[in-house]
């Protein structure tokens, strides 16, 4: 069989060799990666590197290179946003698994373990502050995987189903897709200091999580039927914007990946905190020595 070539404009490689959006050479490119929404937050990560390779901007995408206790791992920024998280999964893929110079994809697959430390806001009244909640099953409210083969394949269907019914899902917006998380990653990650949820990826902050400023929403009622919503007995716990994408588009290229975000608001208490780096960055240091 022919080899798939990779057209130019298809994927763009900038005049120094880097890959367009991300700015990253293939040489760079780190087996472990922890992504974060916040280009800041990219430092605080790679303050607990033992040593600092590389370090990459460009837009939104803020990328650290580096070694944690002695193995090589990167911290890149992702930005906010399920379309975001298209641009990361196809450009960190097509490093791992394309030929630069023949624009060929490589015979030989190179698996990479992807590990998303984000915020979240709670759906379930239990879930305080602080909590960390994997992501182990996530509900892409978002489409992006709507866009690719396989999405079915990869994808609950009997879960999709049931959830349209119950909340009435409004034929006008995407449709849902749920996909799971990477089983043995969440085992090597996650354990009793972790909540293990069922996390909503919405397309917005606002009106798409059922936040209502000065606009009323189109379904008012959505947040409490999602809350009382549950899949053999469990229920959806939390709203972050870029699991789901991640997940799908991990599971159809092969790679390892999972989200674990810290509550920092809660949807049904009301509550909100806005001082939530202490916690984020014990996260991130849990998640460091479990990689
Ligand atoms: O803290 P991060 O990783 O950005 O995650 C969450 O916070 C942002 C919204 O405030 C979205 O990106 C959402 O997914
Ligand atoms: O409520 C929240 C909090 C953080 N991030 C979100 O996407 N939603």
């Amino acid at each position: 069989m022919d080899k798939k070539v990779i057209g130019s404009s298809e994927m763009i490689i900038n005049p120094d060799g880097s890959i367009f959006h991300l700015h990253l050479l293939p040489e760079q490119l780190c087996d472990r990666i922890i992504l974060v929404g916040d280009p800041g937050r990219v430092d605080m990560v790679a303050s607990f590197f033992d040593t600092k390779t590389f370090e990459v901007s460009s837009r939104e995408f803020h990328t650290i290179g580096g070694t944690y206790k002695g193995k090589p791992i990167m911290c890149l920024s992702h930005g906010i946003g399920p379309d975001n998280i298209d641009i990361v999964l196809n450009e960190l893929d097509a490093l791992a698994n394309v030929d630069f110079n023949t624009r060929e994809v490589k015979e030989q697959h190179r698996t990479l373990t992807l590990v998303r430390i984000g915020t979240s806001g709670a759906l379930q009244p239990e879930l305080i502050l602080g909590t960390p909640v994997i992501a182990e099953r996530s509900i892409g409210f978002d489409g992006v995987l709507n866009y690719y083969a396989g999405r079915n394949e990869v994808s609950d269907l009997d879960f999709e189903r049931e959830f349209c019914s119950f909340v009435d899902w409004n034929p006008q917006l995407a449709s849902p897709y749920v996909v799971k998380s990477c089983h043995e990653l969440v085992e090597q990650i996650g354990r009793d200091d972790m909540v293990r949820g069922c996390t909503i990826s919405a397309v917005g902050f606002y009106g798409p999580q059922g936040r209502e400023l000065r606009l009323p929403l189109a379904s008012p009622g959505l947040n409490s039927r999602i809350e009382q919503f549950r899949y053999h007995g469990r229920p959806v716990t939390n709203y972050e914007m870029e699991s789901a994408p991640l997940q799908g588009l991990a599971l159809l290229m092969g790679h390892r990946a999972m989200t674990v975000c810290s509550i920092i608001a809660n949807r049904v208490n009301t509550t909100a905190s806005p001082n939530y780096k202490t916690a984020v960055k014990d996260l991130v240091k849990t998640v460091l020595e479990r990689i």
